[in-house]
C-alpha cells in the first residue's frame, strides 16, 4: 500500500459514516502487497537494484473520462521490461491507486506489440537466487496491486506477449486480442516457470488443466485458441473501425458507463468475490453496498423512478 493511500484511508476514517467503511475495506486491501519486510522483503534495496538496468519507459495518460492507458515502452527491445520499467511500473500502480475519478484502465504496448518479457540482458546480471527471489516478490506485489486497481483493466495484446509480458496479462481483469497477435509462456523454454504471478492467476482464468497445457507445452496461443479456452474475451477485428486502442475503448467503455464510485464499488465485490473467502466476502460486500447506498447515483436513480424493460 503507497503511503498516499494509507493516508486516504486514514483521512475517511476520521470522516467516518460509511467513509469508514471505505477505510477497513481499504486496510483489508492493503494485504494487497503479498510480500513485506515480514518475508525478508525490503521494497528500497531491490528498487536501487532494478534501476541499474535502465531502458524504456511506462507511461500512463489518464483521462478526464476515467479511462487510463498504461504503455510499455521499449521498442527496440520488443517491449522487454528493464529494471528502471519494473520500478515505473510499480510507481504508475501507485498513481493509479490514487486516482479518484478512475473507472478502466488499458495496459498496451508500444508500436504495436504487447511486452517480450523481462530484459534478458538484466536477467543475466541477475541471475544469483537472492537478486533473483527479490525481483520475483517486487513484481508478484505490483501485479497484484495492478490487479486489485478499484478499476477495470484490459490488456490489449497485439503483437507478442511472451514471458512476463503474458504474466502481465494476466494482471489484467479481461485480455482482448488483436487479429494475429499470441500469447506464449514460453518459461519452460528458458528453464523457468512463471514468478510474477502468473501461474497462479493463469489457474483461476482457464482452469488447471489449461493452465498445466499452456506453462507445459510453451503453447503460442492465437486469437482463436485464447477465446475457446476463456484466456480472452474478444478478438478486436474490423479493419477501418479505428485503431486496437480505440477499439478496446469502446469495448471497455460498455463496463465504464456511469459514476466512478458505482464502477469502482463494482470492481470491489467483483474483487473480493474473486479472492476472498466467502464470509469475508460477504462483509466486504456488506461495507461496499453501504458506501453507494443512499449516494447521489443511488438517490438520483430513485428520483428518477426509472424503470429497467
Ligand atoms: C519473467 C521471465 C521472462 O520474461 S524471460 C524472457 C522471455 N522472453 C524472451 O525470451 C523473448 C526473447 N526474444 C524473442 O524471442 C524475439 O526477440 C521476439 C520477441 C520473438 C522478436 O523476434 P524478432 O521479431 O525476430 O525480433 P528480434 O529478435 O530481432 O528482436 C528485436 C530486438 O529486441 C531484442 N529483444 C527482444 N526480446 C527481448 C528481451 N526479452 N530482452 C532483451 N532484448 C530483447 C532483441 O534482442 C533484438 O535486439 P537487437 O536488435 O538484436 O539489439
Amino acid at each position: 500500500m503507497s503511503a498516499r493511500m494509507v493516508l486516504c484511508a486514514v483521512r475517511q476514517h476520521l470522516l467516518g459514516g460509511s467513509r469508514g467503511a471505505w477505510a477497513r475495506f481499504l486496510q483489508r486491501q492493503s494485504r494487497g502487497c503479498v510480500y513485506s519486510s515480514v518475508h525478508g522483503f525490503q521494497q528500497e534495496e531491490i528498487r536501487e537494484k532494478l534501476q541499474a538496468f535502465p531502458g524504456g519507459s511506462i507511461e500512463l495518460l489518464t483521462q478526464e473520462s476515467g479511462l487510463a492507458v498504461l504503455t510499455i515502452n521499449y521498442p527496440s527491445r520488443m517491449n522487454a521490461f528493464s529494471g528502471s520499467m519494473m520500478v515505473d511500473l510499480e510507481e504508475r500502480v501507485s498513481q493509479l491507486e490514487g486516482w479518484t475519478d478512475g473507472k478502466g484502465l488499458i495496459v498496451q504496448g508500444a508500436s504495436g506489440t504487447f511486452c517480450s518479457g523481462s530484459d534478458l540482458n538484466a536477467v543475466r546480471a541477475l541471475t544469483n537466487p537472492q537478486d533473483g527471489m527479490k525481483m520475483c516478490m517486487f513484481m508478484q506485489n505490483t501485479l497484484t496491486r495492478l490487479l486489485r486497481l478499484p478499476m477495470i483493466s484490459v490488456a490489449l495484446v497485439e503483437g507478442r506477449a511472451l514471458g512476463g509480458g503474458a504474466e502481465l496479462t494476466t494482471a489484467c481483469d479481461f485480455r482482448l486480442m488483436a487479429p494475429g497477435s499470441v500469447i506464449q509462456f514460453v518459461h519452460k523454454h528458458m528453464g523457468l516457470v512463471p514468478g510474477w504471478g502468473g501461474a497462479a492467476r493463469l489457474v483461476r482464468i482457464v482452469g488447471s488443466q489449461n493452465a498445466l497445457k499452456l506453462l507445459g507445452g510453451a503453447v503460442k496461443v492465437d486469437p482463436e485458441l485464447a477465446l475457446q479456452i476463456g484466456l480472452a474475451e474478444e478478438v478486436l477485428q474490423g479493419e477501418g473501425t479505428g485503431t486496437p486502442l480505440q477499439r478496446a475503448e469502446n469495448w471497455l467503455s460498455v463496463y465504464t458507463k456511469g459514476p466512478a464510485p458505482v464502477i469502482q464499488a463494482v470492481k470491489k465485490v467483483v474483487l473480493s468475490g474473486r479472492e476472498l473467502p466467502l464470509s469475508e466476502a460477504l462483509r466486504t460486500e456488506k461495507d461496499v453496498f453501504g458506501m453507494v447506498w443512499g449516494g447521489p447515483a443511488n438517490m438520483q436513480a430513485l428520483a428518477s423512478k426509472s424503470k429497467h424493460r
